[in-house]
């Protein structure tokens, strides 16, 4: 809580840097279960994102709990503080001018809805992975499903704790005929949304 602080303006500015990179900074907010293919999206939507030269950077919520948020567990309370500050993190990062692409479970509306109000206009762009907790639980890469099933995981999201689906989110992604479309082919629908809104050019 500090007090006598100001704001201090900077020489160059978003419009500068957004004219440099001839984009314009945004940030894609990748919500859904743990599984539902967030990480993996995240990834083809940087990759394809670079192909066509555009500079764009991952905060994904695993890594982060790494490092910028290491104090945090997954109690209601930490998971609120850890959306906020990576809600904090993708404002600089999109200031900066870069599409950044945020990938965390995010369970509850209103943290994300924080978020979006963090940013200005419509550079908000939520992406809901919403793949069944079938699906998740049957992909279970890292076992996490199996061991909250068995009770030795405490509070996991979709079996013991809550995920509050997105009510007016920008891009939903889902199964088609009990399939998961491929990654690259959800990359490309996020990266169409993306050219058309004018995020990928800076006219
Ligand atoms: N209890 C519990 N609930 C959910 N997830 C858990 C839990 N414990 C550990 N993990 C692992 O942490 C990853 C989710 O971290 P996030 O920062 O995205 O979570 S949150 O947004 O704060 O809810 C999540 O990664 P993803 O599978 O990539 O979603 C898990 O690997
Ligand atoms: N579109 C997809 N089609 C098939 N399998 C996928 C797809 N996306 C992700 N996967 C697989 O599902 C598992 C979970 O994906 P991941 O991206 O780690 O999810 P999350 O980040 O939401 O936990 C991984 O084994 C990954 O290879």
């Amino acid at each position: 809580m500090s007090t006598n602080i100001f704001w201090q303006e900077s020489p160059i500015g978003k419009t500068e840097r957004q004219k440099l990179l001839n984009q314009k900074g945004c940030v894609v907010w990748i919500t859904g279960l743990s599984g539902s293919g967030k990480s993996t999206l995240a990834c083809s939507l940087s990759r394809e994102l670079y192909t066509r030269g555009k500079l764009s950077y991952i905060l994904d919520g695993d890594n982060l709990r790494h490092g910028l948020n290491k104090d945090l567990g997954f109690k209601a309370e930490d998971r609120v503080e850890n959306i906020r500050r990576v809600g904090e993190v993708a404002k600089l990062f999109a200031d900066a001018g870069l599409i950044c692409i945020a990938s965390l479970i995010s369970p509850y509306r209103k943290d994300r809805d924080a978020c979006r109000e963090m940013m200005q206009g419509s550079s908000f762009i939520e992406v809901y992975m919403n793949m069944s907790l079938q699906l998740c639980e049957a992909r279970d890469p890292k076992g996490l499903y199996k061991l909250a099933r068995a009770g030795k995981i405490k509070g996991f999201t979709g079996i013991d704790d809550p995920y509050e689906s997105p009510l007016n989110c920008e891009i939903e992604l889902k199964e088609k005929e009990g399939e998961c479309p491929s990654s690259v082919a959800m990359a490309e629908e996020v990266i169409a949304y993306l050219e058309a809104k004018g995020f990928l050019q800076n006219q």
